[in-house]
């Protein structure tokens, strides 16, 4: 197994399914908490670890929301991004597309330029100093209202030159259907973004044939459950979108019971264009390496496999075909010397 971690580091990857403010690590919660006096209804970081049980979607999303209220200022939106940066850099990430909540943010008070300000300044150094490359994607809280998803389209236009390419659609599933947000994604599209939504998590294959026909998105967040829909999963193996699987994240969540039980094997089988992410990497209890061998370990994935995983998150990437095929020949260089 020493010899696949070290081939999963090696292999140039993207991180496509990455939400910022869920890779805030109990150590940094406690160190802003103290440096922006916060108080926390944890006394130490084990205590916060302890607090990481989680049943079902919204289970952890209520302890998400409150763990975001230590962000405050702008130097602590850089610091969070910087650090997961690092961290990700060791595992052979190259390119990342950041989603971030600034409705999370904004509904408390932090304004939109702190919080964008400060993921973007890292994400400028992220690329100067580790070469990781990245693009920054804002999502719609899918619990609040399709008014106040427009108020926030409306507040980020500023930041629509290029800083932030698309929006994304999240938080809890149930009750909140892709429908709800229409008329939104349609006001999005015309503005030359990039779309993408959270579909077939918990919420049925329905949910994500909502996301398709009536959103029209680029690219597909999880997506579990589209394959108990024979005939959505022929039509989205045939349009090639790529879909953004989380495993560690759906074992937290309860989505599976056991690591053998999840569908990613199934999802590749069916022609579906699946890739590999942490979600949220400091609830879920790891990174990509970490995601990649829980896999890997529990469905018997070989190199192949692996590498199929790789190729498919820079296809599957808002990157230039330049930028694709430079990434894809390096995968195929790798390969090639661990045969
Ligand atoms: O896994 C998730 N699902 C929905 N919303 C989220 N917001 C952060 N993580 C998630
Ligand atoms: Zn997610």
């Amino acid at each position: 197994m020493g010899d696949l971690k070290n081939f999963i580091n090696a292999l140039p990857k993207a991180e496509l399914h990455l939400h910022l403010e869920g890779s805030l690590e109990p150590e940094m919660m406690m160190k802003l908490a103290t440096r922006n006096n916060i108080k926390l209804p944890y006394q130490s970081v084990d205590e916060i670890k302890d607090a990481y049980n989680f049943s079902n979607l919204q289970d952890f999303l209520d302890i998400y929301y409150q763990g975001m209220n230590v962000l405050q200022m702008e130097q602590d939106f850089y610091d969070l991004t910087f650090a997961y940066l690092e961290k990700i850099a060791k595992e052979g990430v190259v390119h990342v597309e950041v989603f971030y909540d600034p409705q999370g943010h904004t509904s408390r008070g932090v304004a939109f330029s702190t919080v964008t300000n400060g993921i973007l300044r890292a994400l400028d150094d992220g690329q100067e100093k580790l070469g990781v490359s990245s693009e920054l994607i804002m999502s719609f809280l899918r619990h609040l209202s399709e008014e106040e998803a427009f108020a926030t389209l409306e507040e980020a236009k500023p930041w629509f030159d290029g800083r932030i390419i698309g929006v994304g659609l999240d938080s809890s599933e149930m009750g909140h259907p892709p429908s709800k947000f229409e008329r939104v994604f349609n006001a999005a599209r015309d503005l030359d973004l990039k779309l993408v939504a959270h579909a077939g998590e918990e919420g049925p294959a329905e949910y994500v044939r909502e996301a398709i026909e009536l959103l029209m998105i680029d690219r597909l967040d999880h997506g579990n459950r589209t394959i108990e829909d024979a005939d959505l999963t022929q039509e989205l193996a045939k349009s090639g979108i790529a879909f953004t699987v989380c495993p560690l994240s759906n074992l937290k969540l309860c989505g599976v019971t056991d690591m053998k039980e999840h569908p990613l094997r199934k999802m590749m089988a069916a022609g579906l264009k699946v890739t590999v992410n942490s979600d949220d990497p400091a609830y879920f209890g790891g990174y990509m390496t970490a995601n990649f061998m829980s896999v890997t370990e529990a469905l018997e994935l070989s190199k192949d496999d692996i590498a199929v995983l790789c190729r498919n998150s820079i296809e599957g990437s808002f990157l230039t075909d330049e930028e694709k095929t430079r990434h894809l020949d390096r995968i195929d260089i790798i390969v090639s010397s661990y045969q």
